[in-house]
């Protein structure tokens, strides 16, 4: 069996994995807040953990691993949404979620096995809230319920800072009902016009941090293997998550491997919807990147470096996908002949398992660079339709498209040409046209029946 390497943010070192049950690997991962689309970045988690989930089920059985990945869809940015267009909150969350996947899915990633919705689990929450308060972790105070840091002596340990770190490095929200300046939300009142539920402490909604902490025990239980996020949630959405459910829990480990995804910047600086400086999957899917593109961008960076998009990254990883495509064509995919297992292994090692397909590309062993490729989600049939389409022989319509130019400049009558070139477009074709000539490409949104009859 392969041996898998992690490197753990809780031991701070890269450790061996052993799962807690082989016949069960179980891993936990932040998904999104859903009132918008996702940005580039949001991508990042979602493609690096399903490199992993992909690794986990090729080592211990597709049948043997269980990936949850939430969403969040109870959260005041989603409520300022609703409000600010006038639709319905669940209206929202359903579009986004729908979004979501769709955007997902065409970067090659499989669904997890479980996308438990928070407001589903809200029964759940308030027990382990009411848990935590008979426990002494926390305190009801105007509605609110808070986590008392101070009681748990812990706090702090997976991001290292001390209490005096947080509080100067954090906007902590001060608050007259709060005992410590650090404590936290669990359970907050809702006036009539926002979402709420009916809770021992009178109808409201619960807070973020909680979300995770009852969906995982719910759903993994009280010790699971793995636990998955940017790294801008290690402080304090995971310091909190861990406060919560080895407080509530102690019986159990809570999770034994944390992982996490640096960021996607822009410019040296996160790319985030707070900034400002983002854009989103789809308008790079729109503008015709193909989903496996962008995904081979990302695999070309390890996990735990941040990383920028290019316009470069983005022309080397088409042209390298589009060979390796050519030289994979009719070749039978014979998974046990991959030879990335060992690189993705060591923690994840993404881009050198990218050097090895380069190197198998270049020995001419097409099945073992099929195979390798697959296991990281690359070169799969469904992904396959843009590099086709490039194929297509558009000889007959560049010819048509010159001759028209041609009568054009002598009539000053540039109607045919427009009316080819925007049927061109509408079949998905990118005309480049110069005085050298005419060039035809087929873009990734190619539809060939859309050129029946154009000449
Ligand atoms: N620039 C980024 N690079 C990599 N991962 C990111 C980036 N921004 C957010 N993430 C990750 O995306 C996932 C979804 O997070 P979430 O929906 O909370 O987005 P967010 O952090 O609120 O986005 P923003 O900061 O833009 O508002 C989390 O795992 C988060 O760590
Ligand atoms: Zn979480």
């Amino acid at each position: 069996m392969v041996e898998i390497k992690l490197h753990n943010s809780r031991t701070r070192k890269k450790d061996i994995f052993t799962p807690i049950d082989a016949d069960d690997v179980r891993m936990y991962v932040c998904g999104p807040t859903v009132y918008d689309r996702a940005h580039l970045g949001n991508a990042r988690p979602v493609v690096v953990f399903d490199v992993l989930y992909r690794m986990l089920r090729h080592v211990y059985g597709a049948d043997h691993v269980k990936y949850v990945r939430n969403f969040t869809d109870v959260d005041d940015k989603i409520n300022a949404r609703a409000t600010r267009d006038g639709r319905s909150i669940r209206e929202i969350t359903d579009e986004t979620i729908g979004w979501y996947h769709s955007d997902m899915e065409a970067l090659g990633t499989l669904r997890p096995d479980l996308e438990p919705r928070a407001t589903e689990f809200i029964p759940q929450m308030v027990a382990m809230i009411e848990r935590l308060i008979a426990k002494g972790h926390a305190y009801e105070a105007e509605g609110h319920v808070l986590f008392s840091v101070g009681s748990y002596a812990n706090y702090g340990a997976l991001s290292g800072r001390t209490v005096e770190d947080m509080i100067a490095g954090a906007r902590v929200e001060v608050a007259p009902y709060k005992r410590d300046p650090m404590d936290f939300v669990l359970w907050k009142p809702s006036s009539d016009d926002l979402p709420g539920w009916d809770s021992p402490w009178g109808r409201g909604r619960p807070g973020w941090h909680i979300e995770c902490s009852a969906m995982s025990y719910e759903l993994l239980g009280e010790s699971f293997d793995i636990h998955g996020g940017g790294i801008d949630l290690q402080f304090p959405h995971h310091e909190n998550e861990i406060a919560q459910s080895c407080c509530a829990h102690p019986e159990g480990g809570f999770a034994n491997v944390w992982l996490h995804n640096e960021m996607l910047q822009v410019e040296g600086k996160k790319m985030s919807k707070s900034l400002g400086n983002f854009f989103t999957v789809r308008d790079l899917l729109d503008q015709g990147v193909p989903g496996e593109v962008i995904r081979m961008v990302f695999l070309g960076t390890h996990y735990g470096k941040p990383m920028d998009w290019t316009e470069k990254k983005r022309a080397e990883a088409e042209a390298t996908l589009r060979k390796w495509r050519e030289m994979v064509g009719g070749v039978a995919y014979l998974p046990e002949a991959e030879r990335v297992s060992e690189a993705l292994a060591d923690d994840l090692n993404t881009s050198e398992a990218i050097a090895r397909l380069h190197s198998l590309y270049n020995q001419g062993d097409a099945q073992a660079l099929l195979a390798s490729a697959r296991l990281m989600g690359l070169l799969r049939d469904e992904l396959g339709q843009w590099a086709e389409a490039a194929d297509v022989d558009l000889s007959g319509f560049e010819a048509a498209l010159e001759t028209a130019r041609a009568e054009a400049m002598q009539s000053k009558d540039f109607s045919r040409v427009d009316a080819l070139k925007a049927g061109l477009i509408a079949a998905g074709v990118e005309v480049r046209m110069s005085k050298a000539g005419v060039e035809l490409l087929a873009g990734p949104q190619f539809d060939a029946a859309k050129l029946e009859g154009l000449v």
